[in-house]
């Protein structure tokens, strides 16, 4: 089986968000959960590999993500794919930087881009600053954020403090040159000792004139977006229309698990509590006081899964995180709730649920790990940045695993229309 690209993803949404943009593009991608350990089920022109790396220590992201690497580079994938955050969550001391050197160091590449634009979604980057919107990045609820709080816009300095390679930019006047202008730029940079460039992007257009500017390089790192411009650089690769193979989903119950406090995720769980979907909110305060809320959150959805979608959510206001990790710290209050919300998740298939949406990278981390799920196959889109997917292995789940700020805000009504 010849590979043409590997991701590396640092969290699972992430993962499944460039999956299906592989798909998209025409190649058939399996996305595994963690390293696989055994050979991939399917015939794969793209494999992804969802990692939980993004707000764990540094030094165990790089362990993990060298991990993937080698099964990759094993597989024989000819181009690697470093996957982060549209809005590049993460802190002071990594986890981006870090596993970019990691992943430098380990191909022996002297250079790569970093571009997390996805203009789909609303993120540009102009100048080196991510926008939100019509937002810098800094003044957008991504300031907010519960693990991963984005102070500054300015790419170029966020990535610079967290790496020692020396970091450079590779600016709009550029890029809207095209892709000889973009390559030109690169080796500019390179000769000024830069080693790695973020890249501005405005429109899928600039993305596809970064990805052929790309083509040779080892490693590419990036948000899904750029991986658009991905599949037209390897010969022999010819865009498949079953490359989203026709998926079935399986017939079952239906179910939202919510650990997302982001802003649009906030707007979509008030739309859907207020077409009447009825929802179980995990009260924090019960948590601290060690209450047996999966068993409580079980015992209110048994009765009502029968009826229709119901949703269990920790979804909160930043303040009300704030009284959380306030108590717990911020680590372990954002772990007890994925924890919980990943037992009530065991507990909702085994009574009957088949079809589940979740939101939040951390959260589907803790869901899809406890489900044990080796695999995903990618199905149709729901909204950009995240399609259907069923599970691999003993029990198949239909599963759309949202980004915290992505879909519009009637997804989670409308995202059961577009199952396969
Ligand atoms: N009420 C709460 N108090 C404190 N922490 C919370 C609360 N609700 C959820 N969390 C934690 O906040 C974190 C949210 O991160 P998660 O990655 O799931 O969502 P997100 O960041 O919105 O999504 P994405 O990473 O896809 O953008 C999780 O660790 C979750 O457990
Ligand atoms: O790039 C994005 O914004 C998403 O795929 C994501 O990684 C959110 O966790």
């Amino acid at each position: 089986m010849s590979i043409s690209i590997g991701c590396i993803a640092d969290d699972f949404t992430g993962a499944t968000d460039v999956a299906g943009m592989l798909v998209r593009a025409g190649m058939r991608t399996v996305q595994t959960i963690g390293v696989p350990s055994r050979p991939l089920p399917a015939r794969a022109d793209a494999v992804v590999i969802a990692l939980k790396s993004r707000t764990c220590p540094a030094h165990i992201a790089v362990a993990d993500t060298l991990e993937a690497l080698a099964y990759l580079r094993d597989a024989g994938c000819r181009q690697i794919y470093f996957k982060y955050c549209s809005t590049f969550d993460s802190t002071e001391h990594g986890n981006i930087g870090p596993v970019i050197d990691a992943l430098m160091g380990a191909l022996d590449a002297s250079f790569t881009i970093a571009c997390p634009a996805f203009p789909e979604n609303n993120r540009t980057i102009y100048k080196g600053h991510l926008f939100v919107g019509d937002t810098l990045l800094s003044e957008s609820g991504m300031r907010h954020h519960p693990l991963t709080p984005m102070t500054d816009s300015n790419l170029v300095r966020v990535l610079q403090r967290q790496t020692a390679r020396p970091v450079g930019l590779i600016d709009f006047g550029t890029v809207a040159k095209g892709a000889q202008a973009i390559r030109d730029r690169m080796a500019e940079l390179q000769a000024e000792g830069i080693q790695i460039a973020i890249v501005d992007a405005l429109s899928n257009a600039d993305l596809l004139q970064i990805g052929a500017a790309g083509s040779a390089l080892p490693l590419l790192t990036g948000g899904s977006g750029l991986a658009l411009g991905l599949p037209q650089n390897f010969l022999g690769f010819e865009a498949s229309a079953e490359a989203g193979d026709s998926l079935q989903a399986p017939k079952g119950l239906r179910a939202i698990l919510c650990g997302s406090c982001s802003q649009a995720t906030r707007a979509q769980l008030a739309d859907l509590i207020a077409r009447g979907t009825p929802a179980y909110a995990i009260d924090p305060a019960r948590l601290i006081n060690d209450e047996d809320l999966v068993a409580d959150a079980l015992s209110w959805a048994s009765t009502r899964l029968p009826d229709g979608p119901v949703a269990v959510y920790a979804t909160a206001e930043p303040e009300r995180v704030q009284w959380l990790q306030e108590r717990l710290g911020v680590e372990q209050a954002g772990a007890a709730i994925e924890q919980t919300l990943a037992g009530i998740a065991q507990g909702l298939v085994n009574l009957g649920v088949r079809q589940l949406i979740v939101a939040g990278g951390e959260t589907s981390g803790a869901v899809v790990t406890a489900l044990e799920i080796p695999g995903l196959l990618i199905g149709p889109q729901i909204d950009p940045g995240v399609p259907w997917t069923i599970s691999l292995g003993d029990k198949a789940i239909a599963l759309a695993l949202k980004s915290g700020n992505f879909g519009s805000v009637d997804f989670f009504s409308k995202a059961w229309d577009h199952l396969p």
